[in-house]
């Protein structure tokens, strides 16, 4: 990482934005020079992540207790790899088109490694490297694509609320009431960290946000932040 920072949470997830070559999705498409993104930054996009013991996740009370607060009642493995997974080259694909769904993304890397890119405020790709140990939580509504990285293989924990719904809505499917909320949150987290003038300056540069700030601004009224 760029700067030294205690967060354990950093051996086994790393985040940095991304250059815009077209070279093999796999490699690691830092710019030149690296712009690491903090696990802090990536929560602002709510995208929240732990560092976690994979080597005893049965037992593990850790994850049972986020499971526990968070309703996380369905878990199964899903091992990226030709072996494993069913249609492995037309589904290697399709976790790279940039999508959506309607519910959280909850990946748990018990073994290997892989990329989770997320669209940024400004649409700029975040690359979030996510190794055995990490679990990360994708908001509902958020833009993103998967890839697995040079080592080529991945097996991760898939937690869900309910019985799970794993429909990826390619982009644009602006329409769909979780990217409504998802931006929405956005800009008033936005909005309550930065002041005014980000909020404009976000809002400005993008219809969507621009669509919202009346329902980020009586948000924000009627729960009496101002
Ligand atoms: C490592 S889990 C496979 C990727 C996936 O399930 C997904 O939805 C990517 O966006
Ligand atoms: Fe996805
Ligand atoms: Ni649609």
């Amino acid at each position: 990482m760029g700067v030294p920072s205690n967060d354990p949470r950093e051996d086994v997830l790393q985040a940095w934005y991304m250059d815009d070559s077209d070279e093999d999705q796999r490699l690691p498409h830092h710019r030149e020079p690296k712009e690491y993104v903090s696990l802090d930054q990536l929560s602002e996009l709510g995208v929240i992540s732990w560092r976690l013991d994979a080597d005893n996740y049965e037992t593990d009370e850790d994850l049972k207790k986020i499971r526990e607060e968070r309703g996380y009642s369905y878990m199964d493995f899903c091992e990226v790899c030709p072996e494993k997974l069913p249609n492995y080259e037309e589904k290697i694909k399709s976790f790279f088109e940039e999508h959506l769904h309607t519910d959280e993304e909850i990946r748990y890397c018990v073994e290997g490694s892989g990329y989770f890119d997320v669209r940024d405020r400004n649409e700029k790709w975040i690359r979030v490297w996510v190794k055995k140990g990490g679990m990360i939580v994708l908001p509902a509504g958020i833009y993103h694509r998967f890839t697995l990285d040079t080592n080529n293989y991945i097996k991760a924990m898939r937690l869900f609320v309910g019985d799970p719904v794993w429909t990826p809505f390619n982009r644009p499917h602006d329409h769909l009431p979780a990217r409504y909320s998802l931006l929405t949150l956005l800009l008033q987290i936005c909005f309550l960290l930065y002041g005014w003038h980000d909020f404009q300056e976000t809002s400005l540069g993008n219809k969507n946000w621009s669509f919202l700030q009346g329902r980020v601004h009586q948000g924000l009224c009627d729960e009496g932040s101002w």
